[in-house]
């Protein structure tokens, strides 16, 4: 295993930094070390040693403003996490946030040397610790790290991957984060994906600031990339700093608030330097941005608005500071901080902005629910108060499940006993971690606020955590929005005639870790089908059973989910019965199924799940004997499973059985299984059947004189085109379009646009299919189950 000069593997790491000796707090016996390492940091009776500077100014103001959140909710300051960032960085693919976070790393004294993604040196960057992860110089798995910024402030950070087909990872992390950094290729603008992640970070609640990335390259430009997240995102945003020079030029950054210029100075721009005076040719510029930026924040904010109206420009400092942050926490606004993380410029701005403007966890409203699903309940980020903690990410690690959690409430101690709410089951906490990338720290503790993992616990992604006793117990958080993986494909061993018991270890352990991923046996040609988010997705898994479990498969044509449903209530009346001579079987069963409704939905708080099927007992009277009652209900699953159109998977189905009918003799479980099963099937016909297919958002981005011929591409796959907007240099436009009609379209835009052009799509929902694909389907099903009877 590669590690990186200052992390530590397991056990013994307090003896080996107690060694290196590096930072004060190393000084302290090794056991209470571990004891206090997220205390220390993360509490708020350890202020920092007083400051001339500008930037500590700051810094108390910004305390003093999460003290005072403290103090509203009735925490007292020393067990709220008052110095606590849990932030995110997520952007469309290969925008940089790998290399950016490497910095981040750097800076804040973390890793002792920057390697790049697919760099020189071969390592790779710290991040992408998978081996795959490194060889394709792609993120696929998020990987969690912390450090420390500005006189400790603790930094809990995770880097998250671009690619849409790994969405569940962007997904999960937002679900947990209290802020996030977007990072837009100032070149190419704002991309595709981006609008995936802007509708995640919307979707969670989550402030962030944006971070325009790649000022060095060739044809970079802010401006226009301002404008498209004004634009495109519907985002109010303005600089707060701009870059000196561009492309080959780009030099360091302009400070929009204070009006001065900052460079970066040493091998890896480690050194900042401020110079108070700006260089001529941007003064206007600058003093333009600064107007802009306070119009734009006196339109969101009123206070900041007032205080605009009396001293236009001339407003305080710490007043616009002040706005800036309100702003960004109530999520209508964001900064937007210009550089080059490869070039090492506007790198540290962007840390101190993660301090100045994002919440502490104390800033943000979190809550759970209680077991009944009566109550939402505000947790208090206190130290403590009762724990509450959710678990996010479940990864197989070299000694065994590692569980990802977030402390809202209390405080999570090795050895405790904590409360799965969704099992019921009492568990123990027998190691707990605090984690950067695939190395691990030993905790004694993690308080409200604070990211870890735990090790040797059984659990599922989304499991709630609380005590086992006290006001906390059963009470669960909202769990992870999972999206229907959309694509599947047939996996076989090369070898045959001996699976390899590693097959099946392997796809145990990546759908315990996926949400997206799932695994089945097809009913008919008896081949393990893998399903997930796309070609990429099922194509690294393949590659992982390879390299990790040295397992070769053969893999079939990918094909697509579709799924089937009914439209109305159909009724069902049906009597299995054989009696030709020995023990007979009869049974009974009588009642409808029907869509289950839309309007449900609408009157949910939760949200509903478009999968899910129900089956009610609504029997009066005593015509079938309760101990078939579960047979009956095996028989609905069974129905479910295999849809009687095209044999997809039912989904949204309600089966309601109100009466039927038994035999004192040749009653049994088989009879009444059977007659459910069939009962379905035939009420499945009335019921107005149809076959639902996945249709995705397809986000193009292609250069506008094109613009026209890709929306005439993507109508011709049946699209719907949902928006279309150019801004002089590229054209964005949205479309929905059925996933069966996207295969060869990379092709397709390459050529339509001399391969200028670009997509993303994303799974939004299961929707009717044609009748003329509906028709094909079912032919071809019938053709498969003759072929198989013949
Ligand atoms: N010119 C230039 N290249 C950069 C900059 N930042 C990153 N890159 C390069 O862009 C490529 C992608 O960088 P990554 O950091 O892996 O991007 P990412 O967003 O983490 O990628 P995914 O997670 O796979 O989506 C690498 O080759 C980087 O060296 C930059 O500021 N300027």
């Amino acid at each position: 295993m590669r590690r990186s000069a200052n992390c530590v593997p397991l056990a013994n790491a307090s003896q080996r930094l107690m060694n290196r000796g590096r930072h004060a707090w190393m000084s302290i016996a090794p056991a209470t070390v571990r004891r206090r390492w997220l205390a220390t940091e993360a509490a708020a009776d350890a202020p920092p040693p007083p400051s001339p500077s500008d930037s500590d100014a700051v810094l108390q103001a910004v305390l003093q403003s999460t003290r005072e959140a403290a103090t509203a909710r009735g925490i007292d300051g020393q067990r709220a996490p008052v110095w606590q960032r849990n932030f995110g960085i997520a952007a469309h693919i290969d925008s940089g946030k790998t290399t950016l976070t490497e910095r981040v790393l750097f800076y804040a004294g973390r890793i002792r040397k920057i390697h790049e993604v697919r760099g020189k040196d071969g390592v790779g960057a710290t991040m992408d610790s998978m081996e795959l992860e490194r060889e394709r110089g792609i993120t696929i798995a998020s990987a969690a790290t912390y450090c420390s910024w500005r006189n400790g402030v603790q930094l809990n950070l995770i880097d998250t991957p671009g690619h849409v087909d790994f969405t569940i990872e962007v997904e999960r992390a937002l679900r947990v984060l209290d802020g996030a950094v977007l990072v837009v290729c100032g070149a190419s603008g704002v991309q595709s994906q981006s609008l995936t992640v802007d509708r995640q970070m919307k979707r969670h609640r989550v402030p962030r600031l944006t971070f325009i990335n790649k000022l060095d390259r060739m044809g970079a430009d802010p401006w226009r990339a301002l404008r498209q997240l004004n634009e495109r995102l519907r985002m109010p945003a303005a600089f707060i700093n701009l870059p000196i020079g561009l492309e080959r030029d780009l030099e360091g950054v302009v400070d929009v608030i204070r009006q001065c210029a900052v460079y970066f100075d040493g091998e890896h721009g480690e050194r900042v330097r401020v110079e108070e005076s700006l260089p001529p040719a941007l003064r206007a510029t600058a003093e333009q941005a600064r107007r802009q930026l306070i119009e734009r924040l006196a339109n969101v904010d009123e206070p900041f608005g007032d205080c605009f109206l009396q001293r236009e420009y001339d407003v305080p400092e710490a007043a616009l500071r002040a706005a800036l942050r309100r702003a960004t926490i109530a999520r209508r606004f964001s900064p937007v901080l210009c550089g080059s993380a490869l070039k090492n410029i506007g790198v540290q701005p962007v840390l101190d902005a993660v301090v100045d403007y994002l919440p502490s966890p104390l800033e943000v409203e979190s809550y759970g629910m209680e077991s009944r699903g009566e109550r939402r309940l505000l947790l208090q980020p206190d130290a403590a108060a009762p724990l509450v903690s959710l678990a996010f990410k479940l990864e197989e690690g070299r000694f065994g499940q590692l569980t990802y959690l977030r402390v809202y409430q209390g405080t999570l101690r090795r050895g405790d006993n904590v409360f799965n709410a969704r099992t019921g089951k009492k568990v123990k906490v027998p190691r707990l971690m605090r984690m950067h990338a695939d190395e691990m720290q030993d905790v004694e503790e993690a308080r409200a606020g604070d990211i870890c993992a735990m090790f040797g616990l059984e659990c599922a992604s989304g499991d709630t955590f609380t005590d086992e006793t006290g006001k906390v117990r059963g009470i669960s958080l909202e769990s992870l929005h999972v999206p229907e993986p959309v694509m599947s494909l047939a996996i076989t061993p090369k070898n045959r005639q001996d699976v390899p018991p590693n097959f099946s270890k392997a796809l145990n352990r990546f759908t315990r870790e996926d949400p997206t991923f799932r695994v089945h046996v097809d009913p008919e040609s008896k081949q393990t089908i893998i399903s997930g988010m796309g070609e990429l997705h099922l194509e690294i898994y393949v590659e992982r059973m390879r390299r990790e479990y040295g397992v070769e498969c053969e893999v079939g044509q990918p094909k697509v989910n579709y799924r089937e449903t009914v439209t109305r209530r159909g009724g069902f009346q049906y009597l299995h019965r054989k009696q030709s001579g020995g023990a007979g079987q009869y049974g009974g069963v009588q009642g409808y199924i029907e869509p289950m409704h839309a309007e449900e939905a609408d009157a949910a708080t939760e949200p509903v799940d478009p999968t899910a099927n129900e089956f009610v007992n609504a029997l009066v009277g005593n015509n079938i004997p309760p101990q078939f009652l579960p047979a009956i209900e095996r028989g609905f699953h069974e129905a479910v499973a295999e849809g009687a159109l095209t044999g997809h998977r039912v989904q949204g189905v309600r089966m309601v059985l109100q009466d039927g009918k038994s035999h004192p003799v040749d009653s049994n479980e088989i009879a009444f299984r059977t007659a459910a099963l069939m009962g379905f099937r035939h009420a499945f016909a009335d019921a107005g059947a149809v076959v639902l297919e996945p249709i995705m958002r397809v986000a193009v981005q292609a250069p506008p004189e094109q613009a026209g011929d890709v929306i005439a591409a993507l109508t011709k796959r049946r699209g719907t085109i949902m928006q279309s907007q150019s801004d002089g240099d590229a054209a964005a436009i949205e479309a929905e379009v059925p996933l069966h009609a996207m295969f060869g379209y990379t092709t397709e835009l390459r050529s339509l646009t001399q391969g200028k052009g670009e997509y993303t799509m994303e799974y939004v929902r299961h929707a009717p299919c044609t009748r003329e694909d509906q028709e094909r389907l079912a032919a071809q099903y019938a053709g498969r189950r003759k072929g198989q009877s013949a």
